[in-house]
Protein backbone atom coordinates (compact mmCIF):
# COMPACT_ATOMS: atom_id res chain seq x y z
CA UNK A 1 0.00 0.00 0.00
CA UNK A 2 1.81 3.66 -1.26
CA UNK A 3 1.70 5.80 1.13
CA UNK A 4 0.79 9.26 0.68
CA UNK A 5 4.38 10.96 1.09
CA UNK A 6 3.40 14.51 1.08
CA UNK A 7 7.03 15.14 2.00
CA UNK A 8 8.20 14.48 -1.35
CA UNK A 9 6.19 17.69 -2.86
CA UNK A 10 5.24 21.05 -2.08
CA UNK A 11 2.46 20.56 -3.01
CA UNK A 12 0.75 17.86 -1.27
CA UNK A 13 2.09 19.83 1.35
CA UNK A 14 -0.18 22.58 0.79
CA UNK A 15 -2.73 20.29 0.31
CA UNK A 16 -2.72 19.62 4.10
CA UNK A 17 -2.85 22.99 5.13
CA UNK A 18 -6.72 22.82 2.78
CA UNK A 19 -7.67 19.81 5.21
CA UNK A 20 -6.62 20.86 8.19
CA UNK A 21 -9.13 23.40 6.91
CA UNK A 22 -11.65 21.23 6.29
CA UNK A 23 -11.19 19.09 9.18
CA UNK A 24 -11.52 22.60 11.20
CA UNK A 25 -14.89 23.41 10.04
CA UNK A 26 -15.95 19.64 10.76
CA UNK A 27 -15.08 19.85 14.32
CA UNK A 28 -16.94 23.29 14.85
CA UNK A 29 -19.94 21.69 13.16
CA UNK A 30 -19.73 19.14 15.43
CA UNK A 31 -19.40 21.46 18.45
CA UNK A 32 -22.20 23.04 17.84
CA UNK A 33 -24.44 20.25 17.27
CA UNK A 34 -22.91 18.68 20.73
CA UNK A 35 -23.95 22.36 22.28
CA UNK A 36 -27.61 22.16 21.06
CA UNK A 37 -27.35 19.15 22.54
CA UNK A 38 -26.28 19.96 25.66
CA UNK A 39 -28.71 23.20 25.94
CA UNK A 40 -31.47 20.79 25.34
CA UNK A 41 -30.54 18.23 27.60
CA UNK A 42 -29.84 21.39 30.52
CA UNK A 43 -33.05 22.88 29.56
CA UNK A 44 -34.66 19.20 30.81
CA UNK A 45 -33.20 19.32 33.88
CA UNK A 46 -33.84 23.07 34.33
CA UNK A 47 -37.72 21.92 34.15
CA UNK A 48 -39.06 19.15 36.95
CA UNK A 49 -42.05 17.19 36.21
CA UNK A 50 -42.54 17.51 39.55
CA UNK A 51 -41.13 20.19 42.01
CA UNK A 52 -40.10 18.25 45.66
CA UNK A 53 -39.96 20.84 47.95
CA UNK A 54 -37.54 19.76 50.96
CA UNK A 55 -40.20 20.32 53.66
CA UNK A 56 -42.60 18.29 51.99
CA UNK A 57 -43.69 15.13 54.45
CA UNK A 58 -44.46 11.97 53.26
CA UNK A 59 -48.26 12.88 53.98
CA UNK A 60 -48.32 15.77 51.59
CA UNK A 61 -46.79 14.02 49.17
CA UNK A 62 -49.66 11.62 49.54
CA UNK A 63 -52.09 14.26 49.54
CA UNK A 64 -50.96 15.24 46.16
CA UNK A 65 -51.26 12.61 43.97
CA UNK A 66 -54.39 11.25 45.20
CA UNK A 67 -55.78 13.95 42.96
CA UNK A 68 -56.51 11.13 39.74
CA UNK A 69 -55.64 14.28 37.58
CA UNK A 70 -52.52 15.19 39.51
CA UNK A 71 -51.16 11.48 39.10
CA UNK A 72 -52.33 11.07 35.48
CA UNK A 73 -49.98 14.29 34.98
CA UNK A 74 -47.36 12.80 36.55
CA UNK A 75 -47.11 9.94 34.86
CA UNK A 76 -48.01 11.36 31.71
CA UNK A 77 -44.89 13.95 32.02
CA UNK A 78 -42.30 11.91 33.63
CA UNK A 79 -42.74 9.29 30.60
CA UNK A 80 -43.02 12.03 28.18
CA UNK A 81 -39.98 13.60 29.21
CA UNK A 82 -37.47 11.24 30.39
CA UNK A 83 -38.10 9.25 26.71
CA UNK A 84 -36.58 12.66 25.53
CA UNK A 85 -34.04 12.65 27.35
CA UNK A 86 -33.11 9.15 26.18
CA UNK A 87 -33.69 10.46 22.57
CA UNK A 88 -31.57 13.55 22.99
CA UNK A 89 -28.51 11.44 25.22
CA UNK A 90 -28.68 8.53 22.08
CA UNK A 91 -28.61 11.24 19.03
CA UNK A 92 -25.20 12.43 19.60
CA UNK A 93 -23.49 12.77 16.43
CA UNK A 94 -20.18 11.87 17.44
CA UNK A 95 -20.81 8.53 15.33
CA UNK A 96 -20.59 10.59 12.49
CA UNK A 97 -18.28 13.29 13.16
CA UNK A 98 -15.52 10.32 13.90
CA UNK A 99 -16.63 8.78 10.68
CA UNK A 100 -15.44 11.87 8.89
CA UNK A 101 -12.39 11.88 10.75
CA UNK A 102 -11.58 8.23 10.40
CA UNK A 103 -12.24 8.95 6.66
CA UNK A 104 -9.97 12.31 6.04
CA UNK A 105 -7.46 10.78 8.49
CA UNK A 106 -5.91 8.65 5.71
CA UNK A 107 -4.46 11.29 4.08
CA UNK A 108 -3.13 13.20 7.34
CA UNK A 109 0.38 12.39 7.92
CA UNK A 110 1.69 9.20 9.36
CA UNK A 111 4.68 8.73 11.93
CA UNK A 112 6.96 7.90 8.80
CA UNK A 113 5.53 11.15 7.03
CA UNK A 114 6.72 13.47 10.47
CA UNK A 115 9.88 11.00 10.64
CA UNK A 116 10.45 12.24 6.68
CA UNK A 117 9.96 15.58 7.18
CA UNK A 118 12.40 15.76 10.08
CA UNK A 119 15.05 13.78 7.74
CA UNK A 120 14.58 16.26 4.91
CA UNK A 121 15.31 19.15 7.50
CA UNK A 122 18.74 17.58 8.52
CA UNK A 123 19.48 16.38 4.84
CA UNK A 124 19.39 20.38 4.13
CA UNK A 125 21.59 21.10 7.12
CA UNK A 126 24.42 18.96 5.79
CA UNK A 127 24.22 20.27 2.23
CA UNK A 128 24.05 24.07 3.59
CA UNK A 129 25.96 23.82 6.72
CA UNK A 130 23.36 25.06 8.83
CA UNK A 131 23.97 24.48 12.99
CA UNK A 132 20.06 24.24 14.76
CA UNK A 133 20.53 27.94 15.99
CA UNK A 134 20.80 29.47 13.08
CA UNK A 135 18.17 27.40 11.67
CA UNK A 136 16.01 28.91 14.58
CA UNK A 137 16.82 32.07 15.52
CA UNK A 138 16.64 33.34 11.43
CA UNK A 139 20.74 33.10 10.98
CA UNK A 140 19.65 32.30 7.69
CA UNK A 141 19.04 34.89 4.62
CA UNK A 142 15.63 34.42 2.91
CA UNK A 143 14.28 32.22 5.82
CA UNK A 144 12.09 34.38 7.81
CA UNK A 145 9.62 33.52 10.93
CA UNK A 146 10.42 30.01 11.58
CA UNK A 147 10.02 30.46 15.22
CA UNK A 148 11.84 28.07 17.74
CA UNK A 149 11.60 24.75 17.81
CA UNK A 150 10.01 23.24 21.19
CA UNK A 151 12.53 20.80 23.07
CA UNK A 152 10.26 17.86 21.84
CA UNK A 153 10.13 18.59 18.42
CA UNK A 154 14.36 18.92 18.62
CA UNK A 155 14.40 15.52 20.11
CA UNK A 156 12.50 14.00 17.46
CA UNK A 157 15.10 15.81 14.74
CA UNK A 158 18.01 14.12 16.88
CA UNK A 159 16.46 11.01 17.17
CA UNK A 160 15.71 10.62 13.42
CA UNK A 161 19.51 12.05 12.72
CA UNK A 162 20.69 9.39 15.17
CA UNK A 163 18.21 6.46 13.34
CA UNK A 164 19.81 7.64 9.86
CA UNK A 165 23.76 7.36 10.93
CA UNK A 166 23.66 11.27 10.85
CA UNK A 167 26.11 11.91 13.90
CA UNK A 168 27.05 14.77 13.73
CA UNK A 169 23.18 16.96 13.54
CA UNK A 170 21.75 13.93 16.02
CA UNK A 171 24.49 15.42 18.76
CA UNK A 172 24.24 19.13 17.59
CA UNK A 173 19.76 18.64 17.93
CA UNK A 174 20.59 16.71 21.45
CA UNK A 175 22.86 19.62 22.62
CA UNK A 176 20.19 21.93 21.61
CA UNK A 177 17.37 19.51 23.37
CA UNK A 178 19.56 19.32 26.59
CA UNK A 179 20.17 23.28 26.97
CA UNK A 180 16.56 24.30 26.43
CA UNK A 181 15.63 21.54 28.99
CA UNK A 182 18.40 23.06 31.93
CA UNK A 183 16.90 26.62 31.09
CA UNK A 184 13.66 25.19 32.62
CA UNK A 185 11.55 24.90 29.17
CA UNK A 186 8.15 22.45 29.62
CA UNK A 187 8.90 19.14 27.85
CA UNK A 188 7.70 15.77 27.58
CA UNK A 189 10.94 14.53 26.87
CA UNK A 190 12.84 14.20 30.33
CA UNK A 191 16.62 15.02 30.95
CA UNK A 192 17.28 11.66 31.56
CA UNK A 193 16.28 10.52 27.86
CA UNK A 194 18.23 12.56 26.47
CA UNK A 195 21.61 12.17 28.44
CA UNK A 196 21.67 8.45 27.95
CA UNK A 197 21.58 9.37 24.38
CA UNK A 198 23.75 12.27 23.95
CA UNK A 199 26.76 11.35 26.43
CA UNK A 200 27.79 7.81 24.62
CA UNK A 201 27.34 9.73 20.87
CA UNK A 202 29.84 12.59 23.10
CA UNK A 203 32.04 9.94 22.80
CA UNK A 204 31.44 8.80 19.55
CA UNK A 205 31.98 12.42 18.05
CA UNK A 206 35.48 12.59 20.30
CA UNK A 207 34.59 14.94 22.78
CA UNK A 208 35.54 13.42 25.60
CA UNK A 209 34.93 15.89 28.48
CA UNK A 210 31.40 16.36 27.51
CA UNK A 211 30.64 12.79 27.60
CA UNK A 212 32.23 12.52 31.04
CA UNK A 213 30.39 15.28 31.96
CA UNK A 214 27.20 14.53 30.85
CA UNK A 215 27.99 10.63 31.71
CA UNK A 216 28.58 11.77 35.54
CA UNK A 217 25.20 13.43 35.50
CA UNK A 218 23.45 10.21 34.46
CA UNK A 219 25.10 8.46 37.52
CA UNK A 220 23.92 11.14 39.55
CA UNK A 221 20.42 10.44 38.83
CA UNK A 222 21.11 6.62 38.99
CA UNK A 223 23.71 5.40 40.15
CA UNK A 224 23.21 1.60 39.87
CA UNK A 225 23.30 1.84 36.29
CA UNK A 226 26.27 -0.45 35.65
CA UNK A 227 26.61 0.09 31.74
CA UNK A 228 26.69 4.26 32.55
CA UNK A 229 29.35 3.08 35.55
CA UNK A 230 31.64 0.95 33.01
CA UNK A 231 31.26 3.57 30.50
CA UNK A 232 32.02 5.90 32.83
CA UNK A 233 35.38 4.21 34.11
CA UNK A 234 36.59 4.01 30.11
CA UNK A 235 36.17 7.49 29.64
CA UNK A 236 37.86 8.52 32.52
CA UNK A 237 40.81 6.09 32.01
CA UNK A 238 41.26 7.21 28.22
CA UNK A 239 41.22 11.24 29.66
CA UNK A 240 44.08 10.17 32.04
CA UNK A 241 45.96 8.18 30.00
CA UNK A 242 48.25 10.63 27.67
CA UNK A 243 47.16 9.38 24.70
CA UNK A 244 44.22 11.95 23.35
CA UNK A 245 41.89 9.81 20.99
CA UNK A 246 43.01 9.52 17.35
CA UNK A 247 40.90 11.63 14.53
CA UNK A 248 39.61 13.98 16.66
CA UNK A 249 37.51 16.36 15.00
CA UNK A 250 35.68 19.49 16.15
CA UNK A 251 31.63 17.96 15.92
CA UNK A 252 30.76 21.89 15.75
CA UNK A 253 32.87 22.30 12.41
CA UNK A 254 30.23 21.54 9.96
CA UNK A 255 32.57 21.82 7.09
CA UNK A 256 33.74 19.00 7.70
CA UNK A 257 31.70 16.55 6.30
CA UNK A 258 29.41 16.55 3.14
CA UNK A 259 32.22 18.89 1.08
CA UNK A 260 31.42 16.60 -1.96
CA UNK A 261 31.75 19.30 -4.88
CA UNK A 262 28.24 18.44 -5.71
CA UNK A 263 27.00 20.07 -2.30
CA UNK A 264 29.13 22.73 -2.18
CA UNK A 265 27.76 24.12 -5.98
CA UNK A 266 24.70 23.90 -4.27
CA UNK A 267 25.88 26.35 -1.31
CA UNK A 268 26.87 28.67 -4.41
CA UNK A 269 30.36 27.79 -3.93
CA UNK A 270 33.23 26.19 -6.53
CA UNK A 271 32.04 27.07 -10.03
CA UNK A 272 35.07 26.35 -12.07
CA UNK A 273 33.93 29.10 -14.86
CA UNK A 274 37.29 31.24 -14.69
CA UNK A 275 36.51 35.42 -16.07
CA UNK A 276 38.44 34.29 -19.27
CA UNK A 277 35.85 31.95 -20.43
CA UNK A 278 33.13 33.85 -18.79
CA UNK A 279 33.96 36.91 -21.53
CA UNK A 280 33.01 34.26 -24.11
CA UNK A 281 30.03 33.17 -23.17
CA UNK A 282 26.91 35.75 -24.73
CA UNK A 283 23.11 36.15 -24.91
CA UNK A 284 21.71 36.68 -28.22
CA UNK A 285 18.51 36.47 -30.17
CA UNK A 286 17.45 33.35 -32.09
CA UNK A 287 15.18 32.66 -34.97
CA UNK A 288 15.92 28.80 -34.69
CA UNK A 289 17.98 29.67 -38.34
CA UNK A 290 15.09 31.19 -40.04
CA UNK A 291 12.03 29.09 -38.20
CA UNK A 292 8.62 31.05 -39.35
CA UNK A 293 7.59 30.62 -35.62
CA UNK A 294 10.41 32.10 -34.22
CA UNK A 295 10.73 34.92 -36.88
CA UNK A 296 8.83 37.95 -35.65
CA UNK A 297 9.50 36.64 -31.67
CA UNK A 298 12.77 35.28 -31.87
CA UNK A 299 14.09 33.46 -28.80
CA UNK A 300 16.17 34.73 -26.31
CA UNK A 301 19.08 32.22 -26.31
CA UNK A 302 21.77 32.54 -23.45
CA UNK A 303 25.20 30.90 -22.85
CA UNK A 304 25.48 29.04 -19.35
CA UNK A 305 28.24 26.96 -20.15
CA UNK A 306 30.91 26.46 -22.44
CA UNK A 307 32.29 22.57 -22.83
CA UNK A 308 30.08 21.30 -22.50
CA UNK A 309 27.70 23.49 -24.06
CA UNK A 310 24.74 24.18 -22.10
CA UNK A 311 22.31 26.55 -23.13
CA UNK A 312 19.01 28.75 -21.57
CA UNK A 313 16.38 29.69 -23.72
CA UNK A 314 14.24 32.29 -22.03
CA UNK A 315 10.71 32.75 -22.32
CA UNK A 316 9.84 28.70 -23.42
CA UNK A 317 6.95 28.78 -21.38
CA UNK A 318 4.22 31.18 -20.37
CA UNK A 319 3.08 31.52 -16.80
CA UNK A 320 -0.04 30.39 -18.12
CA UNK A 321 0.98 27.50 -19.93
CA UNK A 322 3.09 26.58 -16.51
CA UNK A 323 -0.50 26.54 -14.54
CA UNK A 324 -1.80 24.58 -16.94
CA UNK A 325 0.58 21.79 -16.88
CA UNK A 326 0.56 21.85 -12.80
CA UNK A 327 -2.67 21.83 -12.93
CA UNK A 328 -2.39 18.47 -15.56
CA UNK A 329 0.25 17.08 -13.51
CA UNK A 330 -1.38 17.43 -9.69
CA UNK A 331 -3.28 15.03 -9.71
CA UNK A 332 -0.93 12.49 -11.17
CA UNK A 333 2.00 13.10 -9.24
CA UNK A 334 3.83 10.06 -7.42
CA UNK A 335 6.87 9.67 -5.80
CA UNK A 336 9.59 9.31 -8.15
CA UNK A 337 11.60 5.71 -8.44
CA UNK A 338 14.51 4.82 -8.90
CA UNK A 339 15.22 1.11 -10.86
CA UNK A 340 17.07 -1.42 -8.95
CA UNK A 341 20.11 -2.38 -11.46
CA UNK A 342 20.48 -6.02 -10.76
CA UNK A 343 16.52 -6.74 -10.40
CA UNK A 344 14.68 -3.76 -12.49
CA UNK A 345 12.74 -3.18 -9.57
CA UNK A 346 11.48 0.24 -8.96
CA UNK A 347 11.85 1.74 -5.53
CA UNK A 348 11.95 5.12 -3.65
CA UNK A 349 15.06 6.14 -2.26
CA UNK A 350 16.58 9.31 -0.56
CA UNK A 351 18.53 9.39 -4.09
CA UNK A 352 15.94 10.84 -5.51
CA UNK A 353 12.92 12.67 -3.62
CA UNK A 354 10.32 14.06 -6.15
CA UNK A 355 6.95 14.02 -7.17
CA UNK A 356 6.74 13.17 -10.66
CA UNK A 357 3.81 12.73 -13.40
CA UNK A 358 3.99 12.13 -17.34
CA UNK A 359 2.19 13.80 -19.91
CA UNK A 360 1.16 12.68 -23.42
CA UNK A 361 0.18 15.17 -25.94
CA UNK A 362 -3.15 13.93 -26.37
CA UNK A 363 -4.20 15.36 -22.44
CA UNK A 364 -4.33 18.87 -23.61
CA UNK A 365 -2.87 21.12 -26.53
CA UNK A 366 -0.70 22.90 -24.18
CA UNK A 367 1.41 19.85 -24.09
CA UNK A 368 1.62 19.98 -28.08
CA UNK A 369 2.27 23.01 -27.92
CA UNK A 370 5.51 22.43 -25.35
CA UNK A 371 6.93 20.08 -27.36
CA UNK A 372 6.60 22.29 -30.36
CA UNK A 373 8.36 25.40 -29.10
CA UNK A 374 11.36 22.74 -27.70
CA UNK A 375 11.51 21.72 -31.51
CA UNK A 376 11.24 25.14 -32.69
CA UNK A 377 14.61 26.66 -30.39
CA UNK A 378 16.09 23.34 -30.33
CA UNK A 379 15.95 22.54 -33.53
CA UNK A 380 15.92 19.13 -32.97
CA UNK A 381 13.38 16.30 -33.91
CA UNK A 382 10.82 15.63 -31.46
CA UNK A 383 9.51 12.17 -33.44
CA UNK A 384 11.60 9.76 -31.06
CA UNK A 385 11.66 12.16 -28.30
CA UNK A 386 9.81 10.77 -24.95
CA UNK A 387 6.56 12.53 -23.23
CA UNK A 388 6.73 15.12 -21.28
CA UNK A 389 7.84 14.26 -17.40
CA UNK A 390 6.95 16.49 -14.96
CA UNK A 391 8.30 17.41 -11.43
CA UNK A 392 7.94 18.80 -7.64
CA UNK A 393 10.42 18.66 -5.30
CA UNK A 394 9.05 18.87 -1.41
CA UNK A 395 11.31 19.46 1.80
CA UNK A 396 14.83 18.67 0.88
CA UNK A 397 13.50 17.48 -1.96
CA UNK A 398 16.93 16.32 -4.54
CA UNK A 399 17.96 14.40 -7.38
CA UNK A 400 21.84 13.24 -5.91
CA UNK A 401 24.39 13.22 -9.19
CA UNK A 402 23.36 11.09 -12.22
CA UNK A 403 23.42 10.95 -15.80
CA UNK A 404 20.15 10.95 -17.88
CA UNK A 405 21.40 8.75 -20.55
CA UNK A 406 21.53 5.77 -17.66
CA UNK A 407 18.63 3.91 -17.66
CA UNK A 408 18.15 0.40 -17.05
CA UNK A 409 15.62 -1.64 -18.78
CA UNK A 410 15.45 1.15 -21.26
CA UNK A 411 12.57 -0.53 -23.60
CA UNK A 412 12.60 2.57 -25.93
CA UNK A 413 16.20 2.65 -26.73
CA UNK A 414 16.36 -0.02 -30.12
CA UNK A 415 13.71 2.09 -31.59
CA UNK A 416 14.89 5.74 -30.65
CA UNK A 417 18.08 5.15 -29.46
CA UNK A 418 19.43 7.08 -25.86
CA UNK A 419 18.85 10.54 -24.60
CA UNK A 420 20.55 12.44 -26.69
CA UNK A 421 19.44 15.21 -25.29
CA UNK A 422 17.99 17.00 -21.93
CA UNK A 423 15.54 19.64 -21.93
CA UNK A 424 14.88 20.98 -18.30
CA UNK A 425 12.57 23.26 -18.60
CA UNK A 426 11.85 25.47 -15.03
CA UNK A 427 8.39 25.90 -13.92
CA UNK A 428 8.99 27.97 -10.67
CA UNK A 429 11.99 30.01 -9.62
CA UNK A 430 13.42 28.85 -5.97
CA UNK A 431 13.90 31.31 -3.14
CA UNK A 432 17.04 29.26 -1.97
CA UNK A 433 18.37 26.00 -2.69
CA UNK A 434 17.07 23.99 -5.73
CA UNK A 435 19.75 24.83 -8.51
CA UNK A 436 21.03 22.07 -10.99
CA UNK A 437 24.88 21.31 -10.50
CA UNK A 438 27.20 19.53 -12.73
CA UNK A 439 30.07 18.32 -10.40
CA UNK A 440 32.16 17.06 -13.07
CA UNK A 441 32.25 20.87 -14.56
CA UNK A 442 31.39 22.78 -11.61
CA UNK A 443 28.90 24.23 -13.36
CA UNK A 444 25.53 25.30 -11.02
CA UNK A 445 22.67 27.01 -12.53
CA UNK A 446 19.41 28.41 -11.13
CA UNK A 447 16.21 27.97 -11.88
CA UNK A 448 14.14 30.73 -13.49
CA UNK A 449 10.70 30.57 -13.92
CA UNK A 450 9.76 29.73 -17.63
CA UNK A 451 13.25 28.94 -19.67
CA UNK A 452 15.20 25.65 -20.22
CA UNK A 453 18.30 24.66 -20.20
CA UNK A 454 19.74 22.24 -22.92
CA UNK A 455 22.63 20.14 -23.20
CA UNK A 456 23.80 16.66 -24.71
CA UNK A 457 24.48 13.95 -22.84
CA UNK A 458 25.95 11.78 -25.90
CA UNK A 459 28.98 12.88 -27.39
CA UNK A 460 29.03 12.93 -31.64
CA UNK A 461 30.51 9.70 -31.26
CA UNK A 462 27.26 7.85 -29.01
CA UNK A 463 29.11 7.46 -25.88
CA UNK A 464 27.73 9.22 -22.87
CA UNK A 465 29.44 12.26 -21.86
CA UNK A 466 31.10 12.46 -18.32
CA UNK A 467 31.00 16.47 -18.17
CA UNK A 468 27.29 16.00 -18.35
CA UNK A 469 27.12 14.64 -14.72
CA UNK A 470 24.14 16.87 -12.68
CA UNK A 471 21.92 16.87 -10.01
CA UNK A 472 18.89 18.59 -8.15
CA UNK A 473 19.93 20.24 -5.16
CA UNK A 474 17.32 20.32 -2.42
CA UNK A 475 15.03 22.56 -1.87
CA UNK A 476 15.53 25.00 0.92
CA UNK A 477 13.04 27.89 0.88
CA UNK A 478 10.30 27.72 -1.92
CA UNK A 479 8.87 25.13 -4.40
CA UNK A 480 10.44 23.83 -7.56
CA UNK A 481 8.40 22.56 -10.35
CA UNK A 482 10.34 21.09 -13.62
CA UNK A 483 9.22 19.53 -16.78
CA UNK A 484 12.11 17.47 -18.34
CA UNK A 485 12.20 16.49 -22.36
CA UNK A 486 14.03 13.75 -22.99
CA UNK A 487 15.02 13.81 -26.67
CA UNK A 488 16.14 10.37 -28.59
CA UNK A 489 19.28 10.02 -30.65
CA UNK A 490 16.96 8.99 -33.79
CA UNK A 491 15.79 11.70 -36.09
CA UNK A 492 18.55 14.10 -34.92
CA UNK A 493 21.53 13.07 -37.09
CA UNK A 494 21.48 15.88 -39.10
CA UNK A 495 20.13 18.35 -37.00
CA UNK A 496 22.60 18.66 -33.83
CA UNK A 497 22.46 22.79 -34.26
CA UNK A 498 25.76 24.36 -34.33
CA UNK A 499 25.14 26.42 -31.65
CA UNK A 500 25.06 23.34 -29.66
CA UNK A 501 27.33 21.14 -31.00
CA UNK A 502 30.31 22.12 -29.55
CA UNK A 503 31.03 18.99 -28.46
CA UNK A 504 33.40 16.80 -30.90
O1 LIG B 1 15.39 19.28 -11.24
C1 LIG B 1 16.52 19.45 -11.68
O2 LIG B 1 17.14 20.50 -11.51
C2 LIG B 1 17.18 18.35 -12.44
C3 LIG B 1 16.29 17.15 -12.62
C4 LIG B 1 16.98 16.01 -13.26
O3 LIG B 1 18.15 15.98 -13.40
C5 LIG B 1 16.19 14.86 -13.76
O4 LIG B 1 14.98 14.81 -13.50
O5 LIG B 1 16.77 13.99 -14.43
FE1 LIG C 1 18.73 14.49 -14.79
Amino acid sequence: EEQTEFYSSTDSMTELIVMEKELMETLGAYIAAEETRLENLKRMLSCPVETLVSEDSIEELERHISNPFKAYKLVRGLRKKWKLVEEITTNSSSQDFLGVLKQKSQGLPSDGDVDGVALGLVRLQETYHLHPESVMKGGVPGLVGTGALDPDEMFHIATVAHQNWKYQYAFLWMQETLRQLDEGVESEVSKMEVLRILAPLSFQMGVLPVALNLTQQILEQDSSDLLTLAQFAHYKSLKESVLTPNGYKNPFDLSIMHNMSYEALCRGEGSKMTDKRRRRLFCRYSSGGGNARLIYAPVKEEDEWDHPRIIRYHELMSDKEIEIIKTLARPKLARAKVVDHSTGNKYSTEFRVSKSAWLAEDEDPVVVHVTQRVADVTGLDMASAEILQVANYGIGGQYEPHFDSKLTGDTEFELKGGRIATVLIYMSDVEIGGATVFPAIGAALKPQKGSAVVWFNLLQNGEEDANTLHAACPVFVGNKWVANKWIRAHGQEFRRRCSLSHTE
